[in-house]
């Protein structure tokens, strides 16, 4: 189980506070979607779960292991285990799907690892085995940059399992993308969860949220105002954080 115990995140030299504390708890297999108007703390969130910001202030714990105590940003051994997916996965273009994969994403795999690409022949049959899991065999020799919007975002979530995530934080992880790549990436996502027991929060516009996820949380001005699991919003929950 993870629990979240009053996360405090301020910015702009603590002068602006975007959590007001936040407070919950989810189990391994769940996928919830944050939703929330613009500017409501939903990347803010993210970023702080997947430990790739400093909090100012809260508890964080996974299976009873303490990772943030009082704030700060965790240790790397628990970074590594998580992942933090953008809306446009900072791949290197000019590497292949398989290289990326091997290589890591920042935050997630050593600085050394990154720069010289080092690489054991397990995790190279172990990369194969992922991209062909997301239908990218065909693309593991393509450079990142020739790729499209949806499958980068598959090589970026196989790049995350590859490097041992079991926790993955998705912002906006469909923008831009069209309908059947769209629908391909939560799928994705959700039988993660689903199958191999990943744990995933992503920030979705709310149709896609009510139609692949378990649970939804709903945020407004940094604060957990809604927590739903298994059903749609009501209309009266929607206005309640200016989604109308
Ligand atoms: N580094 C920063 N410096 C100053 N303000 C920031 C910083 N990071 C976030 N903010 C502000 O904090 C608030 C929450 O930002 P955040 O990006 O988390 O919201 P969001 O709900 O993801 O918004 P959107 O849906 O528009 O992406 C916004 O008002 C934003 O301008």
């Amino acid at each position: 189980m993870i629990k979240v115990s009053h996360l405090k995140k301020s910015v702009d030299g603590n002068k602006k506070q975007v959590l007001r504390g936040i407070t919950t708890q989810f189990e391994q297999g769940e996928i919830i979607g944050v939703v929330g108007p613009s500017g409501s703390g939903k990347s803010t969130l993210l970023r702080c779960l997947a430990l790739r910001e400093s909090w100012n202030g809260g508890e964080y714990s996974w299976d009873g292991n303490q990772i943030i105590k009082g704030g700060g940003k965790g240790s790397q051994k628990y970074r590594s285990k998580c992942a933090y997916l953008e809306q446009n996965p900072s791949l290197y273009p000019d590497k292949t799907a398989l290289k990326n994969v091997l290589i890591g994403q920042v935050g997630q795999t050593s600085f050394l690892r990154r720069i010289t690409g080092m690489v054991r022949s397990d995790d190279y049959m172990g990369a194969m085995d992922e991209l062909e899991k997301f239908g990218l065999l065909d693309k593991a020799h393509v450079k990142a940059g020739k790729l499209s919007g949806g499958e980068r975002q598959r090589v970026a979530i196989c790049r995350a399992l590859v490097h041992g995530a079991g926790f993955i934080a998705a912002d906006e992880p469909v923008v831009g993308l069209d309908p059947q790549s769209a629908e391909r990436v939560l799928n994705t996502l959700r039988s993660l969860c689903s199958e191999q027991g990943k744990t995933v929060v992503a920030a979705l516009p709310i149709e896609l949220a009510e139609r692949y996820c378990t649970r939804i949380w709903g945020l407004y001005e940094g604060e957990l105002k809604l927590d739903v699991s298994g059903r749609r919003l009501t209309a009266e929950e929607k206005r309640s954080i200016d989604l109308v």
